[in-house]
C-alpha cells in the first residue's frame, strides 16, 4: 500500500507540470534508429563511439510519446495483486530516473564507474535504480533477494561494490556482514522507514531535482555486472557493456519476443537475473514496448492465471518450469484474451510440455537458448517453423556450431560442443569479461571458437538441439547419454511431473542412468517398484532402449537453482558420495 501512494504522489507532482516542461535532450537524441541497430546486429554498421540506453534509446521513447508517434502504452505497468498499481509513461519514467540518478551521485556521492549493489523485489524502484545507474554510468549489479548474507558477503566482496541498495527484506542480512566489506560506502534502504546506518531512498529522493544530465558513456564501456545462476558453482561476474545490452537484445526484442510498441510483456524473471534485464528493460524498451509487472513474492499458478486474464498481456515469457507447472492445470477454463505470444528459455522445455501449452491454449510456445554472457544465442524466432524439442536457429548476428574438442566444426547430426564462432573481434554483444577472472575468461575459447560448455546437435536445417550441460552427460558401458532426452521421455508418462536424470556409480558399468521423479498427485500412493519398471518400460519405448533408467527414485520435489533450474551436480554429487 505505501508504494502506491509514494508513487502516486510522484505521478501528481510529474502530472502538474505543463507537458515537457522537464524534458531533457541529453545526447544523440534520435541520430540512432532501431534499424541502425539491427544494421549493426547485422555486420553492416559499425557500433557508435558512445551510446547510453537511457540517453538514446529511453529519452528517443519519450520524445516520441510528446510527438504522439507511440501508443499511449505506459513503459511500465505495475501491480502487486492487492490493488495497488504503478503505472509510468517513458516521461515519467524520464523524469524519475533523472532524481533517482541526483541522489545516487549528490546524496551517495557515487561517481562515474562505481559499482552498485541491487538487492531489490519487483518493486518500481528496481527499475528507477536501473536507469539512473545508466544516466550516471554506475555498474549495476543486481541480486535476488532470496540471497542470503554469505551469498550478499560474496557478491560485494568480489565486486568491490561501493553501495549497495537494498530493501528490508535483506537489511538485517547485509548488516551482519558489512564489516567485512571494507570497499562499500554507502547503504541506500528503499523502504517508508528508516533505519540507522542507511540513508533513505525515499527520504532522498522527495528532496531531489529532476535536472539532470546523461552521462556520455563509450559503447564498450562497463553498464552492469551480472553473478551467473550458479548452477553448477560458484557465480561468475559476466561483465555487460553499455552495447552488449542495451544494442544487443534489438534482434530477439523483435524477432524472437514479436514485440512492437503496442504490445505488453510480462517477464516473469526474478529482478537479480539477467533474464529480468533482457526482458523487462532491454528487449522490450528497444522495441517501445509496456513492462508489465507483478510483483508476486512466489509463483502461484492461480494467481498467474487470473493476471493473465485479467490484464492486457499480449506477450509472456517464462522459464519451462512454470509451464511444467501451468500445464498440470486445466487451461482450457481460461480465457486468454490478448495473449498472442509466449517464449520460454533458461532451461531445456520438454517437447510435451510445448504439445500440452498448444493443445489447451492455442498458443505456439517459442523457445530460446542463451546464457548470462552472450545473451540469445538460438531461439524459434517468428514465423519459423517450430521442432518441438528443438532451441529453434542461430540468431544474429552469432554462427553457431557445433565442435568438436579440438576446435574443428562437426557435420549435422553429430553431437559436440555448443560455440559461437569469433571473428576477428569480439562481438559486441557478448560479456566483456569475467572480473578478475582472466583465467576464467580465456578458458571459453577454443581455436576461433567461444565455447558456451553446453552439448548439442545441429540438424540440416539448421536448427540445434540441446543434449545437456557438459558435466551432466552421462558415460554408460561407452554410450553417451544426455540427461534432457532422458526427461523428456519421462515426463510424457502421465505420473510425472518432472524428473532430473543424472550418473550414479555402477560396479560394472562405472555409471549408470539415474532417474529423480516427482510423481503427479493420482500417482503418489503407487507401488514404488511396480511404478519404477512401468518407467522403465515407457523410456525403453521411447527412446534407445540403453538410456532407461536403471535407477529410479521417487522425491517430493528436485533441488533447484533460485531461477529454478534444476541443479543435477547436487543429485550427481550425492550419489557419487561427493558431500
Ligand atoms: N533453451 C534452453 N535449453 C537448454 N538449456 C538452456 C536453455 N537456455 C539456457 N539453458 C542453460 O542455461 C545456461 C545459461 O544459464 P545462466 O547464464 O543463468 O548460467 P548457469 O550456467 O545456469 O550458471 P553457472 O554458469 O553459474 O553454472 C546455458 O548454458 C544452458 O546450459
Amino acid at each position: 500500500m505505501k508504494i502506491f501512494f509514494r508513487f502516486q504522489t510522484f505521478r501528481f507532482i510529474w502530472l502538474a507540470k505543463p507537458p515537457g516542461q522537464h524534458f531533457h535532450r541529453d545526447h544523440q537524441l534520435w541520430t540512432l534508429t532501431l534499424a541502425d541497430f539491427e544494421a549493426i546486429h547485422r555486420c553492416d554498421r559499425s557500433l557508435p563511439k558512445n551510446f547510453n540506453f537511457a540517453g538514446d534509446v529511453l529519452d528517443q521513447w519519450s520524445q516520441k510519446e510528446k510527438t504522439g508517434e507511440r501508443p499511449a502504452n505506459p513503459a511500465l505497468w505495475w501491480v502487486n495483486g492487492k490493488g495497488d498499481e504503478v503505472k509510468w509513461s517513458f516521461r515519467e519514467l524520464g523524469s524519475l530516473s533523472r532524481k533517482a540518478a541526483n541522489v545516487l551521485t549528490k546524496a551517495c556521492g557515487l561517481r562515474r564507474g562505481d559499482r552498485v549493489a541491487v538487492i531489490l523485489p519487483r518493486i518500481p524502484e528496481w527499475w528507477l535504480v536501473n536507469v539512473s545507474c545508466m544516466r550516471t554510468g554506475l555498474v549495476f549489479m543486481p541480486g535476488t533477494v532470496q540471497l542470503t548474507a554469505k551469498d550478499i558477503l560474496y557478491r560485494l566482496r568480489a565486486s568491490k561494490a561501493r553501495c549497495i541498495v537494498a530493501g528490508e527484506e535483506v537489511a538485517p542480512a547485509v548488516e551482519s556482514i558489512v564489516s567485512e566489506c571494507p570497499d562499500l560506502k554507502t547503504k541506500l534502504l528503499v523502504s517508508p522507514h528508516s533505519r540507522n546506518g542507511w540513508l533513505s531512498f525515499q527520504e532522498l529522493f522527495q528532496s531531489a531535482s529532476e535536472e539532470h544530465s546523461c552521462v556520455e558513456t563509450g559503447s564498450q564501456e562497463p553498464m552492469a555486472i551480472y553473478f551467473t545462476s550458479g548452477t553448477t558453482g560458484s557465480p561468475k561476474m559476466a561483465q555487460h557493456s553499455q552495447s552488449s545490452l542495451g544494442i544487443g537484445y534489438t534482434i530477439c526484442g523483435r524477432y524472437w519476443l514479436d514485440l512492437k510498441s503496442s504490445d505488453i510483456i510480462w517477464n516473469m524473471s526474478d529482478t537479480g537475473w539477467i533474464k529480468a534485464a533482457f526482458g523487462s528493460v532491454f528487449s522490450s524498451w528497444l522495441q517501445g514496448a509496456c513492462v508489465f509487472v507483478h510483483q508476486m513474492t512466489q509463483f502461484d499458478p492461480d494467481t498467474f492465471l487470473d493476471t493473465l486474464t485479467t490484464y492486457p498481456i499480449t506477450t509472456l515469457c517464462s522459464a519451462p518450469t512454470v509451464y511444467r507447472m501451468l500445464v498440470q492445470k486445466d487451461l482450457k477454463r481460461y480465457k486468454f484474451k490478448t495473449l498472442r505470444h509466449c517464449v520460454t528459455g533458461g532451461e531445456p522445455l520438454n517437447p510435451e510440455v510445448l504439445e500440452r501449452w498448444r493443445a489447451q491454449t492455442g498458443l505456439e510456445l517459442y523457445e530460446g537458448y542463451g546464457q548470462t554472457e552472450v545473451g540469445i544465442i538460438c531461439a524459434n524466432q517468428k514465423g519459423q517453423e517450430i521442432k518441438p524439442g528443438s532451441m529453434g536457429k542461430r540468431v544474429l548476428p552469432y554462427d553457431v556450431q557445433i565442435i568438436d574438442e579440438n576446435g574443428s566444426i562437426l557435420p549435422p547430426g553429430k553431437e559436440g560442443d555448443i560455440a559461437l564462432r569469433l571473428k576477428s573481434t569480439w562481438p559486441f554483444c557478448f560479456f566483456s569479461e569475467y572480473v578478475d577472472n582472466p583465467e576464467k575468461t580465456a578458458a571459453t575459447l577454443r581455436g576461433d571458437f567461444y565455447v558456451t560448455g553446453d552439448k548439442g546437435v545441429m540438424d540440416s536445417d539448421g536448427y540445434f538441439w540441446f543434449v545437456g550441460r557438459a558435466d551432466d552427460v552421462i558415460i554408460t558401458s561407452g554410450y553417451r547419454i544426455g540427461p534432457f532426452e532422458v526427461e523428456s521421455a519421462l515426463i510424457e508418462h502421465p505420473a510425472v511431473v518432472e524428473s532430473a536424470v543424472v550418473s550414479s556409480p555402477d560396479p560394472v558399468r562405472g555409471e549408470v542412468v539415474k532417474a529423480f521423479v516427482v510423481l503427479s498427485a493420482p500417482f503418489k500412493s503407487s507401488n514404488p517398484e511396480k511404478l519404477t519398471l512401468e518407467l522403465q518400460t515407457h523410456v525403453k519405448n521411447l527412446t534407445a532402449p540403453y538410456k532407461y533408467p536403471r535407477k529410479v527414485e521417487f522425491v517430493q520435489e528436485l533441488p533447484k537453482t533460485i531461477t529454478g533450474k534444476i541443479k543435477r551436480n547436487t543429485l550427481r554429487d550425492q550419489e557419487w558420495g561427493r558431500k
